[in-house]
């Protein structure tokens, strides 16, 4: 058994990778973290573990976490990225879940996050975790930047176009809603279900930090820069990203075959029959991403509707895949199960 540890196990992502990983047979969670609650019961705080889990939550900064095999940051921005330098070099893999090593360009980094980075010399070795792009590589990472949630969406969403390099660079919009449960489980009013509750609004409009993390993979891809509108808005849902996404092409590309082509081998990317509106309850609680293309009037303008569960695509169930690529399991171990209807 792979002994894992999960730094921030009280936030949504974290105990979302608790209940996934109860699921899996080649790993014990050997070593949880909470500041706040160091010394009660897991299982104690989360009832939908009571038989799956019977760890205490410790303190992070306990020495425990370096005899892990593999240890999975759920923190905030900027935390990773202090612990992370110690326990590589005492030979623990790590998938981090926030931001800290996704964008390879410091200066960008600091910029978008606010902050002076701890370790910049780790961000050219850290792989982007997004299997459908870069498995060989998460293979054999021992540091791992889980994706963001919008950017998995998008990024799963356009990335047949890009690689077709028949489709309009230079304005792509991608116009995204993410339940609330995107913004973590740390207080705050305007996420109070009487203030996001029926209602509906764009947020960040004029920046958000993922779209450099978004621009940054469809450049490689491209290899040339593209332009990207990027606009995220808050839905009032627990979970789930819906993702609209806007080019052009000359008409010549045939949509469906192209899509079905590119992720004919993929278990957690489902192209959906042609003329398709794919719901974001058909993902939650899955590692899925749905997607279908339109063509309307058979013109030139191509629209892509991605679906994931931000918690699981999104976030923990990513990042399980990604784990399973690094120890050697089955990609989809934990991971099988379907979303959950209504
Ligand atoms: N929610 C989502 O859908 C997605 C989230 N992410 C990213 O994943 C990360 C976790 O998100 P989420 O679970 O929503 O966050 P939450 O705010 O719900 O949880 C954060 C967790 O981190 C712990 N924590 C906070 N500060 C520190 C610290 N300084 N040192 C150690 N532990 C700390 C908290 O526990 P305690 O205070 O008790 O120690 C808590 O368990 C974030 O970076 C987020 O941006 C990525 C994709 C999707
Ligand atoms: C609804 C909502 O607030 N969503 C979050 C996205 C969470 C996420 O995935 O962001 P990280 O890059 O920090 O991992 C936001 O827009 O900030």
């Amino acid at each position: 058994m792979k002994k894992i540890g999960i730094v921030g196990a009280t936030g949504y992502t974290g105990v979302e990778l608790l209940r996934l990983l109860a699921m899996h047979p080649g790993v014990e969670v050997s070593f949880v973290t909470s500041r706040s609650n160091a010394g009660t019961r897991v299982d104690a705080m989360f009832p939908n573990l009571r038989g799956h889990c019977d760890c205490l939550f410790s303190d992070p900064s306990d020495d425990a976490m370096a005899d892990c095999d593999l240890v999975f940051f759920a923190t905030p921005n900027g935390v990773a990225m202090k612990q992370v330098p110690q326990l590589l070099k005492a030979g623990v893999k790590v998938i981090d879940l926030a931001a800290d090593f996704r964008i390879k360009d410091v200066d960008v980094w600091q910029e978008w996050y606010g902050m002076t980075h701890a370790c910049p010399e780790l961000l050219e070795t850290a792989v982007y975790g997004l299997p459908e792009m870069f498995r060989d590589e998460v293979r054999g990472a021992q540091l791992v930047a889980n994706p963001g949630c919008y950017p998995t969406a998008v990024t799963l969403g356009l990335l047949p176009l890009i690689e077709s390099g028949k489709v309009d660079l230079e304005n792509l919009i991608a116009d995204t809603k993410s339940g609330i449960s995107g913004a973590g489980r740390q207080p705050n009013l305007a996420n109070i279900y009487s203030e996001a509750g029926e209602s509906f609004k764009a947020y960040a409009t004029s920046g958000h930090r993922h779209q450099p993390e978004i621009v940054q993979t469809l450049n490689a891809v491209a290899g040339t820069d593209v332009d990207l509108t990027f606009s995220p808005h808050l839905l009032p849902i627990i979970r789930g990203i819906h993702a609209t996404l806007y080019t052009r092409d000359d008409q010549s590309l045939d949509l469906q075959s192209l899509y079905e082509e590119r992720y004919k081998d993929e278990r957690f990317v489902d192209i959906l029959p042609a003329g398709s509106q794919p719901e974001t309850r058909s993902v939650k609680g899955s590692n899925m991403c749905r997607i279908a293309m339109h063509r309307p009037g058979n013109g030139s303008r191509i629209i892509v509707l991605s679906v994931i569960d931000n918690v699981v695509k999104g976030a923990a169930g990513q990042a399980i895949q990604n784990m399973n690529l690094m120890l050697g399991f089955d990609e989809a171990e934990a991971l099988r199960h379907p979303g959950m209807l209504p």
